[in-house]
């Protein structure tokens, strides 16, 4: 069995880019005339609803899976039609997974143990047949060690991957991450409550799958968490639409260009949104490929 961050790795190389797309399929961000194309009306049903954001996302898949590694759908996204949009989100996992892209899903739960067990045995399930089976989840770490453990344990049986949210791109973040207990932020601490696991899980890529989301908007920080998890993969959102700049997506990779995928969404999904004329597969494409070119250019200067 190949590992997640082995896969991980590998496909980075392949595909030569750490970019990942987000998918977070909201109607209100879709083109008109794309949800008038799909027959979308406000009177449209739940399940019709729930199965136009399954359609834009076969728009986004089929413009970007030759391009990138991985995705990463939201969950609240699905969540939100209930149990057509569950449906959804399965059917965008296994066209995920048919166009060769691992598939991060943000679900960011953290519960109790037993809880804990019974989220990592949903969405990380030895069987790729199962629905939700995605190759690594986020998780947040407030609930303590044994919150983590068990998503750790689950995750390094069936060689998937975890991304605990350590210093996220939000503004509000600092107001908990960059808490000071003992002269350390906060986010230092979650931090060292992952290195055990990372250093105990390193794949034959010198990678580990037991990583951390790091936004690219907080440079400094980043540039503490690579250095006290130097073996741990990033997720680094925080690019396009939420503004994060270079600096914060250099400071989250290690000096042989590896150590982190730069997660896009919005400004991926809804180029009309972001200065392009319209959003179609090409303009997606495109979207992609200028991320791409962006975040290369800053690795290799
Ligand atoms: O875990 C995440 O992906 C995540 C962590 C974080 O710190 N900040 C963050 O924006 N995200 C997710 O990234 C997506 C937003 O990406 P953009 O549309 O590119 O800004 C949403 O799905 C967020 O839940």
């Amino acid at each position: 069995m190949t590992i997640f961050i082995d896969r991980l790795i590998g496909a980075i190389q392949e595909k030569n880019t750490p970019c990942i797309v987000g998918l977070d399929p909201a109607l209100d961000r879709m083109p008109k005339s794309w949800l008038k194309h799909q027959g979308i009306t406000p009177k449209s049903s739940i399940v019709e609803r729930a199965e136009a954001i399954y359609q834009y996302n076969l728009m986004v898949l089929d413009a970007i899976a030759d391009l990138v590694p991985a995705v990463k759908p939201q969950s609240a996204y699905y969540e939100l039609f209930g149990s057509a949009g569950i449906i959804a989100l399965e059917k965008t996992i296994m066209a995920a997974r048919d166009r060769d892209l691992l598939v991060i899903l943000d679900v960011k739960r953290g519960d109790i143990a037993s809880t804990a067990t019974a989220y990592a045995q949903s969405y990380l399930p030895s069987e790729p047949k199962r629905p939700y089976a995605a190759d690594a989840i986020t998780i947040v770490p407030y609930l303590g060690t044994d919150c983590l453990d068990p998503f750790f344990q689950e995750a390094i049986q069936w060689g998937k991957g975890i991304f605990v949210c350590v210093k996220t791109s939000n503004p509000g973040a600092s107001i908990i991450q960059e808490q000071k207990i003992n002269h350390r932020y906060l986010y230092e601490i979650v931090a060292d409550l992952i290195k055990s696991a990372a250093d105990q899980s390193i794949g034959e890529s010198g990678y580990s799958g037991i990583g951390a989301v790091v936004g690219a908007t907080y440079p400094e920080a980043a540039i503490k968490l690579r250095q006290q998890l130097p073996r741990s993969i990033f997720l680094v959102p925080g690019v396009g639409a939420q503004g994060g700049g270079n600096e914060g997506i250099k400071a989250c990779f290690n000096p042989d260009g590896l150590g982190g995928v730069v997660s896009s969404s919005r400004a991926i999904m809804y180029p009309h949104l972001y200065g392009s004329e319209d959003t179609n597969r090409d303009t997606i494409r495109q979207a992609a490929i200028a991320l791409i070119a962006q975040v290369q250019d800053i690795l290799t200067t």
